[in-house]
């Protein structure tokens, strides 16, 4: 699959009754939406997804909780950011889970210098995956929900042993995408581009579950999510455009906009496919030298995917997400995403800041 055509409407099946993600995938299979590889890449990284959930369960209780690293000396990872216990434990998980299914050509992980091909001891197959194990780590300790992203890749032709280079694609090569949240339920949300979906975890039966078939964002919102106390820090397009917002019905864009901010991702997108929405973690003079703070390979870019196949739009302000040519594993963006007419406004403020600078 490659240019996906955002939010096609989603292929309906023969399903009768309740459909478990085994048997969605199987349907999608028998249709020829998907390989056999990808429908076992998607079961593998949902049963880890399930341990990591158990993981994220026990809490204090199963000692996971707080930083990694041993004897006061902090663990740091690529990103410059101090690891928690979980960020590890998760990576770990979905390495292990995914190292002999011979679905896989190799992996790449937010939390890992390098990618890593699979090994020479087990079969090889012809998908690249690529995971941010366990995002919204600073809600980890005060019970919060968090959440795992990952997105799908198939490795380049004649590639046996993929290095960096080979995961650089843009998003409109993404097979797969999807993520999973760990609140007050476990979900995951998925889309292989025929529609997002959404499965609850069965906690007693250990299966996910078809809940909602063909999420869509509503076009139109009167709700955004940006970390404010960046504030002072934004650029001249993000200052007037949430300037407006918060002007309400007596500025501009003549209607009151509520906020809301998790601070994990995968919940305010979640949100945002729920009931709609504008994300915006935008260029700040905080992180402009890094070039914005979330990561296009493992968290724009699925989650982009997720949100264009829900009839949403994401763009980096100036750019469509998914059209980005990285040049760097563990490259940086600025992200709007959510309601369609709500990120057009926000990049409306965007081109019309650089035209009138000469951009
Ligand atoms: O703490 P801030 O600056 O508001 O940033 C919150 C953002 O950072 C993240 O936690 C980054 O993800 P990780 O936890 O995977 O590093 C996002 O989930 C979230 O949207
Ligand atoms: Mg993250
Ligand atoms: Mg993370």
């Amino acid at each position: 699959m490659s240019n996906l055509a955002p939010h096609p409407a989603p292929t309906p099946t023969a399903s009768t009754g309740a459909v478990s993600l085994t048997r969605y995938l199987i349907e999608e299979q028998r249709a020829g939406r998907i390989s056999a590889d990808l429908r076992l890449l998607v079961e593998v990284v949902a049963r880890a997804c399930k341990t990591i959930s158990i993981a994220v369960g026990k809490g204090a209780l199963g000692g996971v909780l707080g930083e990694a690293g041993g004897a006061g000396k902090a663990s740091i990872n690529i990103q410059g950011e101090a690891q928690k216990k979980l960020d590890v434990i998760a990576n770990d998980v979905l390495l292990e889970a995914n190292a002999w299914g011979g679905h896989l050509a190799g992996m790449a992980s937010e939390e890992m210098d390098h990618s890593v091909p699979m090994s020479d001891a087990s079969p090889r197959g012809n998908y690249l995956l690529l995971f941010d194990p366990l995002d919204g780590s600073s809600n980890i300790d005060v019970n919060i929900s968090v959440g795992t992203i990952f997105s799908v890749l198939r490795c380049p032709d004649g590639v046996t042993s993929p290095v960096d280079a080979d995961f650089l694609q843009p998003g409109t090569a993404q097979v797969c995408a999807g993520y999973t949240t760990y609140g007050p339920s476990t979900m995951l949300v998925l889309t292989v581009g025929n529609g997002t979906h959404a499965f609850t975890l069965d906690r007693e039966v250990g299966s996910f579950m078809l809940t909602t078939r063909g999420m869509t964002i509503p076009a139109q919102t009167r709700e955004f999510a940006v970390n404010m106390s960046n504030q002072r820090h934004w650029q001249a397009p993000m200052q007037a455009y949430v300037g407006d917002l918060l002007a309400g019905k007596d500025g501009p864009r003549g209607k009151d906009f509520n906020m809301r901010w998790v601070a994990s991702m995968v919940a305010d997108v979640h949100r945002i496919l729920t009931r709609g929405g504008i994300f915006t973690y935008p260029l700040d003079a905080k992180c402009a030298d890094k070039g914005g703070k979330l990561r296009l390979m493992y968290e724009a870019n699925p989650m982009s995917l997720l949100v264009e196949q829900a009839g949403g739009a994401a763009s980096t302000g100036r750019q469509r997400m998914l059209e980005v040519q990285p040049v760097h594993l563990h490259q940086r963006v600025p992200v709007f995403l959510g309601s369609k007419h709500e990120v057009e406004a926000a990049v409306a403020y965007h081109h019309a800041h650089d035209a009138a600078h000469g951009g």
